[in-house]
């Protein structure tokens, strides 16, 4: 089994789609060799992300007191998941810190095969964060990670075991701007399959029509609206080597999906996201394949509609976690402020 992280950062992206210009342009796989090239010299730039500011202040919930109550308050249908075996992704005591900065300060979870978790809370909190350590592009200093209850050491690498694909969309789609989109979408299987290009070009097509695009293969990033480019995002993360024997289940990552998009732009990615997700039905009527889900978000809309499960995080800590309808009906004063 390999694993696999499909991610593309907001940082450093352009810079690099930007270099490949100087590349000998030839075959796709060359071009996107010379673009690979690129990118590992600078991976420690796609890494370091720096969230810019959201709609909702460091200060969002002014004079919220979190009590010892609050903090262990955890839903009574969380409770009733009993069955161990179905964990891909556990974070256990997870502390994070940049300089004198502590961010996470003891994150603990648990996201089951199926789940549809949402992360929320004030700016600056560290949801981004641990979306990253979750990931593997950054490592806690403290805690642990277990991915399919095999705890992960240190940073993931591409030859890592662990059974699980794990894929990571950020807020901006971070499409590379020197590419097509059929080259976006295909490019793992570009670089680490054996598929033979016009196999590629075909799932691409499939995927797109998956999530609703159509005839866009050969645009650049540029020629389309944001909310295109987040379904091309979505397309390039839920395509995978159809070829291979056994097909490791996968976990979508999703940083802020919705920001920046209109309200309708909005709902059409909200119902996207649970139409890839397993239980789902995508645009072609087909089931999704996504076993799980974690969406990192700040929008009412996304709660409602893409979520079933919440993770409060506040200075660093789970404060409070339950089902989406608990939220919306709850009296406990610290969901209210949202
Ligand atoms: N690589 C880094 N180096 C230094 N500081 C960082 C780094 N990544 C994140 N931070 C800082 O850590 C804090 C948490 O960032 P993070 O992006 O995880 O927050 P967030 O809860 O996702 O915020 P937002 O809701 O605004 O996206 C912020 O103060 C941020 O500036």
């Amino acid at each position: 089994m390999t694993s696999s992280v499909f991610l593309s950062s907001p940082l450093g992206i352009i810079s690099i789609a930007a270099s490949i210009k100087n590349c000998d342009l030839g075959t796709k796989r060359s071009k996107l060799y010379c673009f690979k090239k690129e990118r590992k010299e600078q991976r420690n730039v796609n890494c370091a992300c720096i969230a810019p500011a959201r709609n909702l202040g460091r200060d969002g919930f002014p004079g919220t007191k979190f009590t010892e109550s609050s903090k262990s308050e955890n839903s009574s249908k969380e409770m009733m998941h009993l069955n161990e075996s179905d964990v891909l992704i556990e974070c256990r005591n997870v502390h994070k810190s940049f300089g004198e900065k502590q961010i996470l300060q003891g994150v603990s979870f648990k996201i089951r095969h199926g789940e549809a978790v949402g992360i929320i809370g004030p700016s600056g909190t560290g949801k981004s964060t641990i979306l990253k350590i979750i990931a593997g592009l950054l490592a806690p200093d403290k805690g642990e990670v277990y991915i399919r209850g095999r705890k992960r050491l240190g940073l993931i690498s591409d030859d890592e075991i662990s059974g699980l694909r794990i894929g990571l969309v950020f807020q901006s789609a971070a499409l590379f701007d020197s590419l097509t989109v059929r080259e976006n979408v295909g490019f793992l299987l570009y670089e680490h399959s054996s598929m033979s290009d016009e196999q590629i070009s075909q799932l691409v097509t499939e995927n797109l029509a998956a999530v609703g695009l159509k005839g866009v293969e050969d645009r650049l990033p540029s020629e389309l609206s944001g909310g295109m480019k987040k379904r091309v995002a979505l397309a390039r993360s839920i395509i995978c080597d159809i070829t291979k024997e056994s097909i490791e289940p996968e976990v979508l990552l999703y940083d802020e999906p919705t920001a920046g998009l209109d309200p309708i732009a909005s709902t059409v990615v909200e119902d996207l996201i649970r139409s890839v997700h397993a239980g789902g039905e995508d645009a072609l009527g087909k089931p999704g394949k996504i076993a799980s889900y974690v969406v990192v978000t700040h929008q009412h809309s996304t709660i409602r509609r893409a979520v079933d499960r919440l993770l409060f995080l506040h200075e660093g800590k789970v404060v409070w976690q339950g089902m989406t309808d608990e939220f919306t009906t709850s009296t406990n004063p610290i969901v209210q402020q949202l």
